[in-house]
């Protein structure tokens, strides 16, 4: 029997064809359909249970329309369709499947009666197979409304060329059980999803869905980023189902919602999309000496860039090109010389360091609407002859580290290792707002971090200013709270209030300006063991997207980046937790962390270690392994010493290998998932 401690919003008598002459006995509840087969004798039946987080959809069959054998003429039914895990014979894996189950009645006398009946039952699952919740009493007035339409961009030759294939055989069913109503394009040139998004009305759609590769999705995002209305457009939710050979986001999405990766993809990617809430994704705006674009991903050099783009060749092979692409690039084993730099989240601690260290500085990054700013923002910014504002609040907190995991929201997020010592950074999420945000503990700050670790190794790339002068450039975005005197001459008012005596958690506000243009906000507060300091900008509609951390491209980074220089087999800055679907590549990203996870491996390795390196990769296990880095940043510059090798910018190469820079956009993407 049901449990009668779940509210029961319908109950009810109906046959389950083939057995029309069996009767059953039909309980719903918010949690799903109870049912089981009524005795006319003493002996139990087992109760079924269809469960509402697997319904996708609900559907009364018509007069004609219905199943047959029916039990009268005047029998009306629903049918449910849903997809509940079930473990798989030999490998015991679990995988999603569809189940649809039929009831019918004739207990009216006309079949209009009894279509009335079935038509409150099927508005009552298809409410709460939304995520709608249900009381008794309103069973009567509930009505699924009619879905938003999904405009469907289909790459038909994305990976093996089956994207259509996919759509048609596979995705399209499930939306129509879902009574989804959608349009699909299939795109008719590179660049067309790019083109078709900057100039599409898009409060005519619910959601734009693409159906390919990693590649189209970096279109739609950057033809979003385009448009004017840049701040409402980006928000559009966009679906993904795998029809690619990288398919790097779907298998984020799937991981986020803890559905099977790498079992059924395109099932588990639609049922997701379905069952979906709109959920926050981080961008990162990517800058080379020619261009400004959007990523989504990641950036890529060394082997993972060269086996990329290598492999391409073998596409037809699906996702089976970069194993093929991963052996022969590991037997040619090739490493690049250039300068790897970057803006920590908490301070670096190289792998080398096994020394434990304590935590004292965190820095966040938040990205916010006009309208959802704080007054004083507004006149900040009229001071500005800048587009972009920038807030810093540097907070110090009474908690000491280090700190195990968080929650925030009811989200939990893993605690996660930065070097040798016994650091751990924890990630807060904060779904469904403009702002996400992130903490960590760090080890000391330090005054001046902009440190050059390892040698050089006769460099052929010249930046243009050199690193002497590089290192005595001041500080861009983040200041140190020690190192706040350095830039009082850009201060407001309101900076010389930063030495009050402070008697709460949140202390003075210290306004400032950045050498980039953008404003500093400065609280700090009493004891602690370490600080936040948190970077707000504005994003408006009409103005640049606001880059705070990134100084140009031929100037020195701020004094609080880390520079290392040397010899690299690979470097990757990575935002999703997947670059394919067997490589977990960042398992502890989160789609709206607010941060960019920067792995490097550097010269030294063995192929051998290497190519156990790559077999990790499949687990997330390689961040464990010695040769691995990674470091937890809001911003990276990689300048390329050799004009050899790829850099992959989302699985899309660049023209030539060039400096590239990018910065983290927290949370500004909406993506349709479950988290
Ligand atoms: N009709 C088309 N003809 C040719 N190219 C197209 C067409 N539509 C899209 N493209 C381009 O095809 C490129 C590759 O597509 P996509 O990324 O979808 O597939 P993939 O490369 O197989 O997948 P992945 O990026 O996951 O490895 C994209 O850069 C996209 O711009």
């Amino acid at each position: 029997m049901a449990n009668w401690r779940d509210e029961v919003l319908l109950e009810g008598d109906f046959s389950i064809p083939p057995k029309i002459r069996i009767l059953f006995k039909v309980t719903l509840t918010p949690l799903g359909i109870f049912y089981s087969q009524i005795s006319t004798i003493s002996s139990q039946y087992e109760e079924k249970f269809v469960q509402i987080s697997d319904v996708i959809g609900c559907h009364c069959g018509s007069a004609n329309v219905s199943p047959t054998p029916r039990r009268s003429d005047n029998t009306a039914s629903f049918t449910v369709y849903s997809y509940p895990f079930r473990k798989k014979l030999f490998s015991g894996k679990k995988t999603r499947h569809r189940v649809a189950v039929t009831f019918e009645t004739d207990q009216f006398a006309t079949f209009e009666e009894n279509h009335i009946h079935v038509l409150r039952w099927k508005n009552v699952i298809n409410c709460l197979s939304r995520g709608i919740h249900i009381n008794p009493g309103d069973v009567d007035s509930c009505e699924s409304s009619p879905m938003d339409r999904f405009l469907i961009l289909v790459n038909p030759h994305s990976g093996p060329g089956r994207a259509m294939q996919i759509c048609k055989g596979e995705v399209e069913p499930m939306l129509e059980e879902a009574c989804i109503p959608f349009k699909i394009i299939v795109t008719e040139y590179a660049g067309h999803a790019h083109d078709l998004i900057q100039n599409l009305e898009l409060a005519e759609w619910g959601a734009v869905v693409i159906v390919s590769g990693d590649g189209l999705v970096y279109e739609v995002f950057n033809g979003l980023m385009k448009r004017a209305d840049w701040t409402t457009a980006i928000k559009k939710p966009v679906g993904y189902i795998p029809g690619g050979s990288g398919n790097a986001l779907g298998c984020a999405i799937n991981y986020a919602a803890g559905e099977p990766v790498l079992e059924n993809p395109v099932l588990h990617s639609t049922f997701v999309l379905i069952k979906h809430r709109v959920v926050p994704m981080d961008l990162v705006l990517v800058q080379t000496p020619s261009q400004q674009l959007y990523s989504f991903l990641s950036v890529t050099w060394g082997i993972v860039a060269d086996i990329d783009y290598e492999s391409e060749k073998y596409r037809n092979l699906g996702e089976a090109r970069f194993t093929v692409g991963a052996i022969k690039r590991i037997v040619n084993l090739r490493s690049y010389s250039g300068r790897l730099s970057f803006l920590p989240v908490a301070e670096y601690v190289p792998k080398s360091e096994t020394a434990p260290r304590r935590l004292t500085k965190v820095r966040r990054f938040s990205l916010r609407s006009m309208s959802n700013s704080l007054g004083s923002i507004d006149s900040i910014d009229s001071r500005q002859s800048r587009s972009s504002s920038v807030v810093l609040t540097s907070a110090r907190s009474l908690e000491s580290s280090p700190l195990s995991s968080d929650r925030v929201h009811g989200v939990s997020a893993p605690g996660y290792t930065n070097g040798g010592g016994d650091v751990q950074l924890t990630i807060n999420e904060q779904s469904g707002s403009d702002s996400d945000t992130l903490s960590s503990p760090s080890k000391p700050a330090q005054k001046h971090s902009n440190s050059v670790v390892g040698g050089g190794d006769g460099a052929h790339w010249t930046p243009a200013v050199p690193r002497d002068t590089a290192t005595s450039s001041p500080p861009a975005a983040v200041v140190d709270v020690t190192s706040t005197t350095e830039i009082n001459s850009n201060f407001t008012q309101n900076a010389r209030t930063r030495h009050s005596p402070q008697s709460s958690m949140h202390g003075p506000l210290v306004n400032g300006t950045t050498p980039q243009g953008g404003q500093q906000q400065h609280k700090t507060t009493g004891q602690s063991d370490f600080e936040e300091e948190t970077f707000y900008a504005d994003k408006k509609d009409g103005h640049a997207v606001p880059t705070p951390f990134l100084p140009p491209l031929d100037e020195p980074v701020p004094d609080n980046w880390v520079v290392i220089e040397g010899k690299f087999v690979l470097a990757c800055a990575i935002y999703q937790t997947h670059l394919g679907s067997d490589m977990l590549a960042a398992p502890s990203a989160r789609l709206s962390d607010g941060i960019i996870h920067l792995m490097f491996v550097r010269e030294g390795i063995s192929r051998n270690n290497l190519f156990n390196l790559f077999l990790t990769f499949s687990e997330g296990t390689h961040i464990d392994s010695p040769y691995v880095e990674f470091v937890p940043v809001l911003a990276f510059r990689l300048e390329p010493h050799h004009n050899s090798g790829n850099i992959m910018i989302d699985g899309e190469r660049l023209d030539e290998v060039m400096p590239v820079q990018g910065q983290v956009l927290p949370g500004l993407a909406r993506i349709m998932a479950i988290q």
